[in-house]
């Protein structure tokens, strides 16, 4: 049985994780961890996830026993978690959008010490529909009239960061397609439009950031041509393909050696 502790427990996404963990019998939740002056301190993590007691009071303290942590918080929160993993000498399943370049340098270093896991997305559906942009990307690249790369997705309004992890993931690979060539220009990322733009040129990739209700994460990607479009779209319609995925990566961890992995590993998309 692994020993889990949840940071960012009382979020939308902890509290998910902590209830699909107490129902899967590889796990143990061992901690439930927030930030000291969290109104849930003290309550207890199964009540708080809609389950029945799991006798793991929410705190702000970890303790020495853990296999894996899975984080899932904000990036004010998110050096103190490495730190403990390091320390607990603890797989890490780190599933926070919004680092600093700084926080994956230290991700990377301590990366040498503990087995990691950083993606922006832990659901199955989003990592294969990455794959498939990639795709699409090499087969249209060079198509005669060019082709437009759009990124718009859509998140609930208490969404803290814009644009998505993810839809930065979908740029950076997009990108790495057109770039792959030598002598390819370089890909600008241009962050919506306003005012007198200009005509669009074609080595830039536009991202837009919707941010309505409870949607709990959707990503269309459109590849415009003259004459046609093609769109890839995901969406959930929860949030247990997140939660799901960083408990399999949870698990894959524990056989491996130290070293910074990503979803596609876990996957077995490499
Ligand atoms: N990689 C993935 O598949 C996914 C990543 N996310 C990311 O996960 C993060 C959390 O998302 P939500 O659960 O929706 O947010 P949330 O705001 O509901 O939860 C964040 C939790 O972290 C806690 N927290 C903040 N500072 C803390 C600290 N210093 N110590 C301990 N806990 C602290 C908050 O109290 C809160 O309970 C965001 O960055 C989001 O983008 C969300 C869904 C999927
Ligand atoms: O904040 C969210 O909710 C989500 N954040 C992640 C991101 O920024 O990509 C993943 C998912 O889309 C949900």
């Amino acid at each position: 049985m692994l020993r889990i502790a949840v940071h960012g427990a009382a979020g939308r996404m902890g509290r998910r994780v902590v209830a699909l963990a107490a129902g899967d019998p590889d796990f143990r939740v061992v901690a439930a961890i927030e930030h000291a002056d969290h109104s849930d301190l003290g309550k207890d993590a199964g009540f708080l996830a809609g389950l029945s007691e799991l006798d793991v009071p929410v705190a702000s303290a970890w303790p020495d026993d853990i296999d894996v942590i899975v984080d899932f918080s904000l990036p004010e929160a998110v050096d103190g978690v490495i730190d403990s993993a390091v320390k607990a000498n603890a797989a890490l399943v780190m599933a926070t959008t919004g680092l600093t370049s700084e926080q994956h340098d230290r991700l990377k270093q301590a990366s040498e010490k503990i087995a990691i896991v950083w993606a922006p997305s832990m659901s199955l559906a989003v990592n294969l529909t990455m794959r498939m942009a990639q795709q699409v990307t090499a087969a249209l690249k060079d198509v005669s009239g060019g082709v437009d790369v759009e990124i718009i997705e859509r998140h609930h309004r208490f969404k803290e960061d814009a644009p998505s992890g993810t839809a930065l993931k979908f740029g950076e690979l997009i990108a790495a397609e057109f770039e792959r060539e030598p002598g390819a220009s370089a890909i600008k990322h241009v962050h919506g439009r306003e005012g007198k733009t200009g005509m669009r040129t074609g080595n830039e990739i536009g991202y837009h950031a919707v941010r309505t209700g409870d949607n709990p994460g959707e990503h269309t990607i459109v590849f415009g041509m003259m004459g046609e479009t093609i769109e890839l779209k995901v969406a959930a319609s929860n949030r247990d393909s997140y939660a799901a995925g960083a408990l399999a990566a949870a698990k894959w961890l524990q056989d491996q050696p130290a070293g910074m992995y990503s979803m596609f590993d876990v996957l077995g998309m490499k």
